[in-house]
């Protein structure tokens, strides 16, 4: 029997993704995932026939990605950040490349912030897959670094991907954070991407995010700001004297973000870090003695 090989099935996919508005390279990620290879080891195999029941895994899951609106990362189950692999399902928010200027900034405040004596104890709240946490603990050995999330479910998937890399994180479930002010812990890192999206703009987000991410990853309120308000009363519970707190923002909300630190700790210097695009990104507050 004659089956379709491999280029003449990728160049089907890649019309059909197009046709429908969606992006043409996840053809070649949904095969290599169903292949079990590397994108090299793909293009060296393009004239060979396609085995039948590979074939039907991967139209069933392109037209999950079409008619259903599931992110790839979810159909291949994983996702890069910062060069790792990270393991994702729909329990957690697939990780941004944005977040990953977050981790950079806090490796290099911390770097500079304190003296490479003395343990410095970060926490990652509202972890998801552990991307932060995970890769904050790789990046910089030294680090004790813990993460809370209000989800069981997402801390399974951040526990697992600690155990896969091989970074040791101590993980808490529970509110912001509560976890560590109930054990009566300090810290001297708070690092966070809570969800910071208005109510009112989950509407029009595009319906790969919106009917396939958790909400309760996404919606920070009526104005997006509920989770950082909530923050200024805890981070004194828990920040010892010399502290940084790194938050990601979304656009526009970085002036208010900065304003609210400021007024909690009137002794720090807050600034707003932006992206190439000039929206704001990231706030810093760091705080000495
Ligand atoms: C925007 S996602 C960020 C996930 C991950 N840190 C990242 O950057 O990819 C926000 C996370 O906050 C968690 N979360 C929501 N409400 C929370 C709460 N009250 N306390 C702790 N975590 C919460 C969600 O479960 C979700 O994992």
């Amino acid at each position: 029997m004659n089956h379709n090989k491999i280029y003449e099935v990728l160049h089907w996919a890649s019309s059909f993704l197009k046709e429908h508005g969606k992006e043409e390279r996840v053809a070649e990620l949904l095969i290599c995932h169903h292949l079990h290879m590397t994108r090299a080891q793909l293009f060296a195999c393009l004239r060979d026939e396609l085995n039948e029941r590979i074939e039907k895994a991967f139209v069933a899951d392109l037209e999950k990605h079409v008619n259903d609106h599931i992110p790839v990362q979810y159909l291949i189950g994983s996702e890069q950040f910062y060069g790792r692999e990270f393991i994702v399902n729909p329990a957690v928010l697939i990780p941004r490349p944005e977040t990953e200027e977050l981790v950079e900034g806090v490796l290099k405040r911390i770097n500079r912030l304190f003296s490479k004596q003395e343990p410095v104890d970060v926490v990652d709240v509202g972890t998801g897959s552990g991307a932060i946490a995970v890769t904050l603990a790789l990046e910089n050995r030294s680090l004790r670094v813990s993460a809370t999330d209000i989800s069981p479910e997402s801390l399974e998937v951040a526990k697992e991907n600690a155990q896969r890399l091989g970074a040791e994180v101590e993980f808490w479930c529970g509110d912001l954070l509560q976890p560590l002010i109930q054990a009566n812990r300090k810290v001297d890192v708070v690092v966070s991407n809570p969800p910071y999206i208005p109510e009112e703009d989950i509407a029009s987000l595009s319906p790969v995010v919106k009917n396939c991410e958790p909400l309760r990853a996404l919606v920070g309120g009526k104005d997006g700001l509920d989770f950082y308000r909530r923050f200024m009363s805890e981070l004194p519970l828990v920040l010892k004297k010399r502290a940084l707190v790194a938050f990601e923002v979304g656009a526009g909300q970085g002036k208010e973000v900065a304003r609210l630190l400021g007024q909690t700790f009137p002794q720090a210097d807050v600034d707003v870090a932006y992206d190439i695009n000039g929206k704001d990104r990231i706030v810093y507050a760091e705080m000495k003695p």
